[in-house]
């Protein structure tokens, strides 16, 4: 029987295309993260996306928006250890979609899925943000919003293909 499927379930072009996505994820969470901070340091710092004055990845990274969401900085001081990049978010989020994308918990599918949710309304949030504040063209950005609305759809495969195999083991 060639149903595509692995012995948990789940999509075999699951794996594979979430460890992509998450490794594209996390190189640009940590050059956005280095562009930031390089930036911060030297206001004269150019970065390789900073192509022209209307697409300049470094003006979003450091941008009131770039910290926390712009929204940490409501509740708590601006410096505050709460208030961190997006990037560094970023970073823990697509570490924890590739760690626990290889157990077989239907629990930490669950959670992923959420979690998924939660970045994909993070990105619509951040790319109005983008266009209707900013009116900047930040290819690193969108190219994370790809990514995080592929790591949604992954998830849901995988969530699908987890809970199918529950059911049926209990059935026997
Ligand atoms: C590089 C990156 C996003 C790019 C960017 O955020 C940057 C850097 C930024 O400064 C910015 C400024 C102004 C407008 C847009 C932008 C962005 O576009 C990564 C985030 C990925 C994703 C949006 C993280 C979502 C994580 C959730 C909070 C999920 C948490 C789930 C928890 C249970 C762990």
């Amino acid at each position: 029987m060639s149903s595509g499927k692995s012995a948990d379930g789940v999509p075999k072009w699951e794996r594979w295309v979430r460890v992509l996505l998450c490794v594209l994820g996390l190189i640009l969470s940590v050059y956005a993260l280095h562009v930031e901070l390089s930036r911060e340091n030297d206001p004269h710092y150019r970065a390789m996306c900073d192509l022209a004055e209307s697409v300049s990845c470094s003006k979003v990274f450091t941008s009131r928006w770039g910290r926390g969401f712009g929204l940490v900085q409501l509740f708590a001081e601006k410096d505050s250890l709460l208030n961190q990049p997006n990037s560094v978010l970023g970073i823990i989020f697509y570490t924890l979609q590739l760690g626990l994308g290889q157990t077989v918990s239907t629990t930490a599918a669950h959670f992923l899925v959420m979690a998924s949710w939660v970045s994909v309304a993070g990105s619509i949030y951040l790319a109005a943000i983008l266009v209707l504040v900013l009116g900047d063209f930040c290819m690193v950005c969108v190219s994370t919003y790809i990514i995080n609305f592929a790591l949604l759809y992954t998830n849901l495969k995988r969530r699908t293909g987890l809970r199918g195999k529950q059911k049926k083991e209990k059935t026997r």
